[in-house]
């Protein structure tokens, strides 16, 4: 019998359904197995993240500069990357390549380089690099309005990450600050608030700070705030990494010092040519580090014209000068052009070119000083970027070149020093100041606040003309416009400049006008002006500042979800981001990014362009007002006082008030102005003044007459001599009658006419001479009243 396909039997095959079923029962018990294992090796992600990180920092030693361009060259984290792409920062600038490898590395890096050059993401990039707990990163900017920006920066770019960071901006909500300054990683800040939370919020500490940044450091290690800093420096622990950014302004070797910067890499990022403002600092370190050499350093001519304040083209022509620098061995000869051609000095070491020279043969003069003969020598130009043009005559010249990078180390920054020579000699100052003649030059060309400190001038002179030209199309402009040339000249200050000033001066202002305690309290500081003034001012202002954004908060709560949320909002109207407290009980070290107040900075910005403030209205202040608030402050002028011959003391200045009509207004303490009784008191001033200089002409005019007729008495007496002796002569001479000559004698008629006297008559001819005298005599106009007449003839009578 056969066997059917149904029947079970001993060869029969399993049935597949059940053994797939069975296979995948023990298969799938065995994975969940594994998974479980796996869950229960796998890490948490913070503890993923920090192997992903100290991955990372093993390649920071691999970071070569040169092949940097994009972020995505350094080893970055995920997290910053994506924060960098989404923010569309891709390539990196130069600031960025030198100094972003150089902070990964964990160098300290004071790094200069000119504004707009991206020194923020500079910094900003390590500082998102740097895993933390607790306070971990300290930012210090020197302005409210700095430290906004950058906290908007990093907002921005470290979206990302978790850690939660937090901008502190002053103002009287120190409480609210105090008691969630502890739970931030990152904190944006300026100095002073960030002292006051040193100093008394009991639970704030930094000791576990790893790195510290100093925005726009020039800034904030300068004097005004070296206290403050100096203190909060004491708070930070010693084992950190300093981060050090500036714009242009060197940071001094001192400095680095204070902040007890190691393992230090400089970083100078420029166009490899000197900054306006720096090159009397390279010269003077030049010379400082080339004591016991010869030098001639060239100005151009036009440098003399401005009169440094020596006479270089007059010592030039001197020749004990010259004797004197060709008989020293170590010497520095400040010359003009007029050296250059001709002059021969044996051994001079180095041809210094302080000012670029007018082309290519000026330049081979002035370097053909040194490296005569045999000798050897070298020639230095210093080169501002705009006078670059001279770099491609030389090549055509075939002149070798060879560009030197300035050490900043080495270069000693004696811009504080200029400014303090000036503050102390005011001639010296003036002299500076006459350096934007505009007849020497043209100064619209000139980039002016570099110019002025070049000069030592902290501010620059108010170059009234400039603002004129800006006012009105000069010639050029005006041909160029005809010509339809489109490029008219760029005068440096621009209207835009002008008016920005002008705004943020009038908010200023308005801020000081206000009312109230407050500014009784800034009075008080003016008056004083204490050394940290500076500083407290700065506070101060922010303070109001911050009022004022409260202010614009305040309107801003509508808009807001619910009241109390708005009235939060009211309460703080600086950005104090931190982290969420109830996250922060789930997940210690977890810490999102959150906005507490729900503040956003856009609105907020453009909150402020749509509703003026009150302060941004310019207001027009008349002479009155100005004048009423000068009275206010009471200040007192100097008086000059001098002492006549008579050893009299005469009160030169202010002018006292000399009528006799003293008014009783002066007592009359209203605190204002009355115009019109000061007019009425000017008037009857004026008309006294008038009275006394008629009165002191006449005087004058007296004593001029009584010398006068002084003098003709005293012509009539000697004339009289005269006559008694040549009537001696003719009594002696009477023997020889015919030697006597009419004609010698004295036309008496003639004498008598020339003269208006009322004199004797002589002889015979008077009645003739009365007569001629008569004729041309005119009545005497003394100019003088008839009293005052009379008086100078009885004086005339009586002598
Ligand atoms: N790598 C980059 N790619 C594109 N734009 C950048 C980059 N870095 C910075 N910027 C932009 O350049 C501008 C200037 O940058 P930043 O404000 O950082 O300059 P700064 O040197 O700090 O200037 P200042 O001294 O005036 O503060 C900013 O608008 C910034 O967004």
């Amino acid at each position: 019998m056969g066997k059917t396909a149904d029947s079970p039997g001993s060869g029969a095959r399993p049935d597949p359904v059940r053994s797939f079923n069975r296979w995948k029962k023990k298969h799938s018990h065995g994975q969940n197995k594994k998974n479980q294992l796996r869950k229960q090796l796998k890490k948490p992600e913070w503890q993923v993240e920090r192997k992903g990180n100290s991955r990372l920092m093993q390649n920071y030693e691999k970071i070569n500069v040169n092949e940097i361009t994009r972020f995505s060259d350094f080893s970055l984290s995920k997290k910053t990357l994506k924060g960098l792409q989404e923010a569309q920062y891709r390539l990196v600038t130069e600031i960025q390549k030198q100094t972003i490898g150089l902070a990964l590395q964990g160098r300290d890096v004071p790094g200069v380089a000119k504004t707009g050059s991206g020194k923020t993401l500079a910094f900003l990039v390590p500082v998102l690099e740097t895993s933390t707990d607790g306070l971990g990163v300290l930012i210090i900017s020197p302005m409210r309005e700095l430290t906004y920006q950058t906290f908007e920066v990093l907002q921005k770019v470290g979206k990302n990450h978790d850690f939660s960071a937090g901008l502190i901006i002053g103002g009287k909500y120190l409480k609210h600050e105090a008691e969630r300054i502890n739970n931030i990683n990152i904190l944006v800040c300026a100095p002073g608030r960030l002292l006051q939370h040193m100093d008394e919020t009991v639970s704030f500490h930094a000791t576990a700070l790893l790195m510290l940044v100093l925005d726009e450091a020039y800034r904030i290690l300068d004097v005004g705030l070296a206290d403050t800093m100096n203190a909060i420096i004491e708070n930070l622990p010693k084992k950190r990494q300093t981060l050090l950014f500036s714009a242009t302004q060197t940071i001094s070797v001192k400095d680095l010092a204070r902040l007890s910067l190691k393992n230090t890499e400089y970083v100078w990022v420029h166009e490899k040519f000197c900054e306006q403002q720096q090159k009397i600092s390279v010269l003077y370190s030049f010379l400082r580090r080339h004591l016991k050499k010869k030098s001639i350093v060239f100005f151009s001519s036009l440098f003399c014209q401005l009169r440094p304040g020596i006479s270089i083209l007059q010592q030039m022509r001197r020749m004990e000068v010259y004797n004197e620098f060709v008989r020293k061995r170590a010497a520095v000869l400040f010359a003009s052009d007029v050296a250059a051609r001709g002059l021969d000095f044996p051994a001079v070491n180095w041809a210094l070119q302080f000012d670029c020279p007018e082309d290519a043969n000026t330049y081979i003069h002035r370097a053909g000083r040194t490296a005569r003969y045999k000798e050897d020598g070298e020639a230095l130009l210093i080169l501002l970027a705009s006078e670059k043009a001279i770099v491609q005559q030389l090549l055509q010249k075939k002149v070798p070149i060879k560009e030197i990078k300035i050490n900043p180390e080495k270069l000693t920054d004696i811009q504080k020093k200029l400014e303090s020579f000036l503050a102390e000699d005011q001639d010296l100052k003036e002299r500076a100041q006459r350096c934007f003649d505009k007849e020497v030059f043209d100064v619209s060309k000139l980039p002016i606040p570099e110019y002025a400190l070049s000069l030592g001038l902290a501010v620059a002179p108010c170059i009234r003309f400039l603002q004129k030209m800006q006012k009105q199309p000069t010639k050029e402009l005006v041909m160029s416009q005809a010509n339809k040339v489109t490029e008219p000249r760029a005068p440096s200050l621009t209207n835009d400049k002008v008016e920005e000033f002008r705004a943020f001066f009038n908010e200023k202002m308005s801020i000081l006008q206000k009312g109230g305690k407050r500014l009784k309290g800034t009075e008080h500081r003016l008056a004083n002006d204490t050394s940290d003034g500076e500083q407290e001012e700065e506070e101060d202002n922010e303070e109001e500042m911050e009022e004022k954004l409260a202010k614009a908060k305040g309107s801003q709560a509508p808009s807001l979800p619910n009241t109390s949320e708005a009235k939060k909002i009211k309460e703080v109207p600086m950005q104090f981001l931190d982290r969420d407290e109830e996250e922060e009980d789930a997940d210690f070290l977890k810490v999102k990014w959150h906005n507490v107040f729900g503040f956003d900075f856009k609105e907020e910005k453009t909150l402020q362009k749509k509703e003026p403030s009150k302060s941004s209205i310019k207001k027009k202040v008349t002479k009155v007002a100005e004048a009423k608030k000068v009275m206010k402050r009471n200040f007192k002028a100097n008086k000059k006082i001098t002492c006549t011959d008579e050893g009299e003391l005469v009160q030169q200045w202010p002018q006292m008030q000399k009528s006799a009509i003293k008014d009783a207004e002066e007592d009359d303490d209203t605190g204002g102005i009355n115009l019109d009784k000061a007019k009425g008191r000017l008037q009857k001033e004026d008309k006294f003044d008038k009275e006394e200089y008629r009165k002191k002409i006449k005087a004058k005019h007296l004593e001029k007459r009584l010398k006068e007729r002084e003098a003709r008495r005293e012509a009539n007496t000697r004339q009289a001599k005269a006559k008694d002796e040549e009537e001696d002569f003719l009594d002696w001479s009477d023997d020889d009658d015919d030697g006597f000559d009419p004609s010698t004698l004295l036309d008496p008629g003639k004498y008598r006419s020339s003269e208006d006297s009322d004199m004797e008559d002589v002889g015979p001819t008077s009645h003739n001479r009365k007569k001629a005298t008569w004729d041309t005599l005119e009545p005497l106009d003394t100019g003088l009243s008839l009293a005052e007449d009379e008086e100078l003839v009885l004086h005339l009578l009586r002598s």
